[in-house]
């Protein structure tokens, strides 16, 4: 097995990139013909996979590197518009293993659907008559996946819970091992299923049925230690200080969580996988117990930084447009998860080294520095240099420490000028 730790990385060229994660994650010629296409989903394809399709539209994909999970190593896809992420994941797991690498794991993929019960005369009685026939409940929800049923997973179990106020209603949870699927169609056809057996038995009406995406059941965690030979003994107690800001201030907080999310939404996206349940899931976490820092930072008695992550991820192998889109489907091969549950334990990894990167530089340096400078690439496109032209316009706007638009537009004419 070829290592994912790859010094300098960003410094090959595009086709060196290529043939080495083509030989890290085994791609085929064809994997690596169609990594090579631009424009590899058709139009046609495109136009059955939303509505109203005109075009389809192209975003960079990178490779975070040096990733060494659970003892194995593992290269990362990201899909990302924004510069200095895929740099920083990949710096946080160069020094993260150092120190053994991450350690993550997740629970089982369990969701839960939600029925919306009204009109009930006794809301308590419907309760118990709810959980009097569970089994007959759950028979019926399980005839909807036939997969999930030979692999033993599907509808597991049942909650009620009762509101009196503000609004009288039952909520009624359906509680699925949805394995290695995301899991939305599948809980929401079990809960329509079971709808009108829960009308008969309540006397009630059904009014939503729909999955939630807050999967307090499906969490995955991940730890690393960052040693403070390496990142400084300030570095360590200016980090734990920074995570103690989020804990108090719910405005630090919710930064902090988008720079977790900076790194899972990629992953996701480079996967074709529901970034958007992915969000709702990790903010709506957060604040089970009032808004707060998904990541966890603490000192050890050595003097070097112990980062945990505990985040809920509902995310897929299988389902969804995960196998529709060809350069979805190699992404997943070169990330080289083999269920949904190793899956969730590589994103709680990536989500805590983007996370430790960021308040690491926030920390110390400030965040302008590595990731204006790489910005700064972003900018000089923006103002109309050419791909040729982006580097000495770059180097200038870095050189006269003013990284704007401005001074990108300003360098461009007097370059073209001396030409
Ligand atoms: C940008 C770095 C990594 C530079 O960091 P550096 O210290 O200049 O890097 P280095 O030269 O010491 O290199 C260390 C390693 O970083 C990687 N690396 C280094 N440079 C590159 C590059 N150009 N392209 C790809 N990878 C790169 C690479 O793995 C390299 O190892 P090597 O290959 O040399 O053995 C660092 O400053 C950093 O991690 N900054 C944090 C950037 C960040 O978090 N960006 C997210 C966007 S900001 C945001 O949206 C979220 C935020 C910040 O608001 C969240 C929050 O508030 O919590
Ligand atoms: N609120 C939300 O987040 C919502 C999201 N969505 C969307 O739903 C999609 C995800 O739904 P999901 O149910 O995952 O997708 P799918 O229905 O596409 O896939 C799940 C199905 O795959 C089959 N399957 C085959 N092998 C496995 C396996 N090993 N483990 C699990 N299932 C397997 C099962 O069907 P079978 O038994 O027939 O083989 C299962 O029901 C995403 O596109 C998401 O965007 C939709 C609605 C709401």
């Amino acid at each position: 097995m070829v290592s994912s730790e790859v010094s300098g990385f960003y410094k090959m060229t595009v086709d060196e990139r290529l043939n080495f994660v083509k030989e890290f994650s085994r791609l085929s010629d064809d994997d690596i013909r169609i990594l090579r296409t631009n424009g590899s989903l058709a139009i046609d394809k495109a136009d059955k996979i939303i509505e109203n399709v005109i075009t389809t539209i192209e975003m960079p994909l990178g490779i975070a590197v040096n990733f060494l999970i659970n003892g194995k190593d593992y290269l990362i896809p990201m899909a990302i518009e924004e510069p200095s992420v895929v740099a920083a994941a990949s710096n946080a797991a160069k020094v993260a293993r150092k120190s053994g690498g991450f350690n993550a794991y997740a629970t089982e993929p369990v969701m839960i659907g939600e029925i919306q019960v009204l009109g009930i005369d006794s809301l308590y009685l419907a309760k118990m008559n709810i959980l009097r026939d569970k089994s007959r409940i759950l028979e019926l929800a399980n005839t909807r996946s036939k997969t999930l049923s030979s692999l033993g997973a599907g509808a597991k179990d049942i909650e009620v819970n009762v509101y009196e106020r503000p609004h009288r209603m039952l909520i009624v949870h359906l509680i699925v091992d949805v394995r290695d699927a995301m899991g939305a169609n599948v809980v929401n056809s079990m809960c329509e299923y079971v709808a009108p057996e829960i009308e008969k038995i309540t006397g009630g009406r059904v009014n939503l049925r729909i999955l939630s995406n807050l999967t307090k059941y499906r969490v995955a965690y991940a730890s690393a230690v960052f040693s403070k030979d390496i990142i400084g003994k300030e570095a360590v107690d200016n980090i734990v200080e920074a995570y103690r800001m989020a804990v108090v201030d719910i405005y630090r907080a919710s930064t902090n969580n988008k720079g977790i999310m900076n790194g899972i939404d990629a992953v996701l996206v480079a996967t074709m996988n529901d970034w958007r349940a992915a969000e709702a899931n990790a903010h709506s976490y957060a604040a089970l117990e009032g808004y707060g820092p998904l990541a966890k930072y603490e000192k050890n008695s050595n003097g070097d930084l112990v980062g945990t992550i505990e985040i809920p991820i509902a995310v897929g192998t299988v389902g969804g447009t995960t196998g529709s889109i060809d350069k979805a489907r190699i992404a997943r091969k070169i990330l080289g998860v083999s269920n949904a549950t190793e899956f969730a334990g590589v994103l709680a990894a990536v989500g805590l080294a983007q996370n430790f990167s960021a308040v690491r530089a926030l920390a110390t340096e400030g965040i302008q520095r590595g990731h204006m400078e790489l910005h700064a690439r972003n900018l000089a496109l923006s103002a109309g240099a050419s791909p040729e032209e982006v580097d000495s316009v770059v180097n200038e706007m870095i050189s006269s420490k003013e990284i704007t638009m401005s001074n990108a537009i300003k360098i461009l004419e007097k370059m073209r000028k001396t030409k």
